[in-house]
């Protein structure tokens, strides 16, 4: 094997040699070279049955004028004629064993002094350094010139410690350490003095020497794509090792932004110890370094202490007591050790403690903030989550200590918070300033800082005020790209200019167009008059509005609110006709069956009102509980075009289900449905021209030249979620609300009663007294069986047999989730038909039923429901013209008051604004519909509404300029790298 890759390697000529791709390698081999190689390799060569590889040493010795990468290149070489695979493999044995255990008895430096091209100290200690971390430094831009750097300087034989390169980033990107903003290409393009490495230290940069023609051309190519750092892998960060690399992967760290998107849970705002000091505190001190020392503890076990000596106050004294000399004795000296811990072999090399013991000189006036802990002897102190800074002078120290903010992170996936503030410490410092997608032109608009800033802000504010900008940024860009990205799309959708022009003035004027009864379709003002009742002016004007939309050549995407009961359905049932009335389908999608059923039943019902029934459309129910031989049938139709309206539960969205020519889609209660679900249900619906049945069938303009358009989305809210939510869902601000009952309705009068024998007594006393008036009463229960852990709760199933006998000559019902679907619907259809008086029932009922004559609620358990969910329950009393009672029955005292806000309001925007503060838009929605917010980390919806206007306002001006975001390669880069988003607002 040695001899045929002999021969192979021989046959090589050395240019070839030279312009081999082995940029991988490279990264690899400076992994392993100062750490393990030379020492191995050169073992290796000394055993003598390994006397060929002496001679490959030696031309990699004659090549020592080559570049790295020829000389990596022959290395690698060496190893395989050494019979392994490869470096990792030679490392991974045999040598690893040795490094472990064995004794090594080689003299490094007489390898070193035999072949002068290995030199020691020449990268950085690769302990910290995976593979990964070094090919990927070299694939990144700073990395390839920081690389360069250290190429150059390699004739310095000083081993050095690993946080020295992340301070050498530090000086290539200088930061907010020296409170200096400039960056590395400002310095470029200004001509002004540039970075190069300081003679004889490594490590370390200064403004006054000129770099060479090379690294100034890589410079300047670095500086346009910048902003890309923050989507590369996190190991990006100098220092991680392969460890830190993969922990942070496995808690989702993928990429830069998504650790500096690990934002602090709080900051604590950091004291002067000043009255006194106590474990577990964070402080602030400024002292003088008394001692720096790397100590080896152990075989593999090592760490840093660095005594440091404050003055502080006596206990129980202030800064302002000392006004004379006498009272300057009230001083008292402390003692802070500073902790760091290293484990491993390779950390208690003496260089190693040496070079980490030097980073801290004697004498240094420095600023230590951190978490202390008491030790033994008085006046001594631990801190071990620490951050330090060196003071330039004494004077430096009287600004220090004023007010500093520590971030306290919440841990993630068992990683510590003081972990990943070290981690994302780091993060920062290779952040490059240019790293702001968004115009500068936009940021003096919106009084918004650069979005580097924002990240230091955030991370390491040096006050509450910065940490608030930064917050206010990072807020608005959460916004912004929603917003963006969704206008983005709907422009993407049109074709003229005009048009985008069109769409975008119509966001910008929130007036909205409306189209007058006259224009609308023949079969939609057919619909209209066999309605019987009229329609109140907020539907007619809803109504008027979304038909505006539909004439229009561009999907509509609107979502029409409204409080409970207010008469949404028959607002999406003419939307429907009009569609049809113009030759196309629509499809109507609710989530539970008996809400699907009972839509079907009140159309068919108003269809046949209709003078002229010829005209009325197809209609048909596709639910989970149809037979399969009617779904095939359903489906032929709607293919073909014969169906016009489908009704029906998510079955609408199955695979098997196709149209001929989809024009809208109405989704009823559209937060119950998932995200999946709603995408799959916008990605199917699309116009299919070829199938075009009902082309002779337009009546109208409304499809000219837009047979490749989307269909239409008209999404229903019975949840009245504040506007911000709502527009934060929503971005392109179609937004529909009726904003008033249908005519003769009389107030609900709500009432909280204690769940105790009295309560009980009451409540049933007015059941009775309803019953006995000839209401119909619905009894809402938490759960439908008992249940031996909550006993507290009552259950539906088993209050029937209680409840009939108390009311023997009235008629009971149950209606839960279990039931089958058909038992379910009778249920229903009893106690509408009066059958029944009494419908024991769980929150089934709380989405959509409508039972007009329905007079009493009784909600058991009131307080397991949240204050949305109880005013959806108790919309569905007083629905007719009958006055009508809702009784929450609170099981606990200190409950009742939190119900009472349901007893003093019925506005819906209301409550749901008061629910949203408390509990946040996820509970708002419910748990399970959580999910369907997009991710906002910071933003909190109720209470960051205006930033939320101005990103929408951001997100116009941008897209007024240009509609393809031509103009803004940055921010539309920006924008593919965030998650698509979908027209529902997913
Ligand atoms: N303009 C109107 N005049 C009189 N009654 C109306 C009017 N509009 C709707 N209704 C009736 O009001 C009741 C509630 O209407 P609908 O079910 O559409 O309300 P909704 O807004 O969908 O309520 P929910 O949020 O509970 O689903 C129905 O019985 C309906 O027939």
């Amino acid at each position: 094997m040695v001899s045929s890759l002999t021969g192979t390697f021989l046959l090589l000529p050395a240019g070839d040699m030279c312009t081999w791709q082995y940029q991988d390698w490279l990264g690899k081999v400076a992994v392993r070279f100062s750490n393990f190689f030379f020492p191995k390799i050169s073992n290796l060569y000394f055993r003598s049955k390994h006397k060929s590889s002496g001679k490959f040493l030696e031309k990699v010795d004659a090549q020592r004028k080559a570049k790295y990468p020829d000389r990596s290149k022959l290395l690698k070489k060496v190893t395989v004629l050494l019979g392994y695979d490869g470096i990792d493999d030679s490392i991974d044995n045999e040598l690893c064993e040795k490094c472990n255990g064995g004794k090594d008895d080689f003299d490094v430096s007489l390898a070193c002094k035999r072949f002068p091209s290995i030199s020691l100290g020449f990268f950085p200690p690769v302990e910290l350094y995976d593979e990964a971390t070094c090919s990927s430094m070299d694939e990144g831009l700073l990395a390839s010139q920081l690389y360069q750097q250290f190429l150059a300087n390699s004739s310095d034989p000083k081993l050095v410690d690993p946080d020295s390169l992340y301070e050498t980033w530090t000086s290539l990107c200088p930061g907010r350490e020296d409170g200096n903003s400039s960056s590395l290409t400002e310095h470029m393009h200004s001509g002004s003095p540039t970075l190069k490495p300081k003679a004889g230290r490594n490590l370390e940069f200064h403004l006054d020497e000129p770099v060479s023609a090379t690294t100034m051309l890589e410079t300047q190519n670095t500086a346009a794509p910048m902003q890309d750092i923050l989507d590369r892998s996190i190991n990006c960060i100098p220092g991680l090792t392969k460890r830190q690399y993969s922990q942070l992967e496995n808690c989702g760290f993928h990429t830069l932004r998504k650790l500096l998107h690990h934002y602090p849970r709080t900051y604590a705002n950091l004291q002067n110890a000043e009255v006194s000091i106590d474990d577990g505190q964070y402080l602030i001190f400024v002292g003088k370094i008394l001692s720096s020392r790397g100590i080896r503890a152990g075989y593999s076990f090592s760490f840093l202490e660095v005594v440091v000596a404050c003055e502080v106050m006596q206990n129980g004294s202030t800064s302002e007591c000392i006004v004379d000399e006498t009272e300057s004795r009230k001083l008292r000296t402390i003692h802070l050790h500073l902790k760091k811990f290293f484990r491993g072999t390779r950390f208690t090399y003496q260089p190693f403690l040496r070079s980490l013991e030097s980073k801290h000189k004697e004498g240094d006036v420095v600023c230590i903030s951190g978490k202390v802990r008491t030790m033994r002897t008085k006046d001594h102190y631990e801190m071990r989550e620490y951050t330090l800074d060196t003071l330039q002078d004494e004077e430096d120290s009287s600004t220090c200590g004023k007010e500093t903010l520590y971030p306290i992170y919440p841990s993630k996936g068992g990683l510590k918070p003081n972990y990943l503030k070290d981690i994302i410490s780091r993060g920062l410092q290779i952040l490059p300033p240019n790293i702001d997608p968004i115009p500068e032109v936009i940021r003096e608009d919106f009084k918004l800082i650069c979005l580097r800033d924002a990240y230091t802000g955030i991370h390491q504010p040096k006050n509450l005020a910065e940490a608030d900008s930064a917050r206010r940024r990072l807020i608005f860009d959460e916004f912004f790209y929603l917003q963006l990205g969704r206008l983005y799309q709907m422009l993407e959708g049109l074709g003229t200019k005009l048009e985008k022009d069109g769409l975008l003035d119509k966001y910008r004027k929130p007036e909205l167009n409306a189209v007058l009864v006259e224009d609308w379709s023949t079969l939609t003002k057919e619909f209209l008059k066999a309605l019987p009742y009229s329609l109140t002016p907020s539907q007619l004007s809803s109504v008027s509005q979304i038909i505006w939309d539909l004439k229009r050549p561009v999907p509509m995407n609107r979502l029409l609110q409204g409080d409970v009961g207010c008469g949404k359905t028959i607002v999406a049932f003419l939307a429907c006709m009009e569609v049809i009335g113009s030759g196309y389908q629509a499809a109507f999608m609710v989530p539970t069956e008996l809400l699907a059923v009972q839509h079907y039943e009140h159309l068919l019902k108003l269809l046949e009102n209709m003078e002229n029934r010829q005209m009325a459309p197809s209609v048909v129910l596709l639910t989970g509980s149809t037979s399969s031989r009617q779904s095939n049938i359903i489906r032929e139709g709607l293919k073909n075009g014969d169906i016009s309206l489908v009704i029906g539960t998510h079955s609408l969205i199955a695979d098997k289900v196709e149209f001929s020519s989809l024009r809208i889609a109405v989704i009823d209660e559209q937060h119950r449905f998932g995200v999946i679900q709603r995408g799959l249900f916008n990605s199917k619906l699309y116009f299919n021209p070829a199938s075009l049945k009902l082309e002779s069938a337009k009546s109208d303009d409304s499809s000219k030249g837009d047979n490749i358009m989307a269909p239409h989305v008209l999404a229903m809210s019975a949840t009245p979620i504040p506007r911000t939510l709502a527009l934060a869902l929503y971005g392109d601000m179609s937004l529909t609300q009726i904003t008033d009952l249908p005519p003769g309705r009389i107030p609900i009068e709500t009432y909280i009663i204690e769940g105790n024998e009295d309560g009980f007594e009451i409540v049933y006393k007015m059941m009775l007294d309803e019953l006995d008036a000839g209401g119909k009463v619905y009894l809402v229960y938490p759960v439908i069986e008992q249940s031996e852990q909550l006993p507290q709760l009552r259950a539906a199933s088993a209050d029937l047999k209680t409840i009939s006998s108390r009311f023997a000559g009235y008629n009971c019902g149950l209606l839960h989730g279990k039931m089958k679907s058909d038992m379910k619907d009778e249920a229903l259809r009893r106690f509408r038909s009066g059958e029944t008086n009494i419908l024991l029932s769980t929150q089934v009922i709380e989405i959509g039923v409508d039972v007009p004559d329905a007079s009493m609620m009784v909600v058991m358990n009131a307080e397991r429901f949240g204050i949305a969910q109880l005013h959806q329950l108790r919309g569905r009393v007083g629905r007719g013209d009958r006055k009508s009672k809702c009784i929450l029955v609170a099981s606990t005292p200190s409950s009742l008051n939190r119900l009472k806000v349901l007893e003093k309001s019925s506005d819906g925007f209301q409550l749901a604004s008061m629910d949203l503060v408390l509990r946040g838009p996820g509970d708002l929605l419910g748990k399970k519909q959580s999910g369907h917010l997009p991710e906002f980390p910071i933003a909190r919806l109720e209470i960051d509404g205006n930033i939320l206007q101005e990103a929408h306002l951001a997100a116009l001006k941008i897209l007024g300029e240009s509609h393809d975001l031509g103009s803004f390669h940055s921010l539309k880069a920006e924008l593919s790298m965030r998650q698509p988003l979908s027209p529902l607002g997913d």
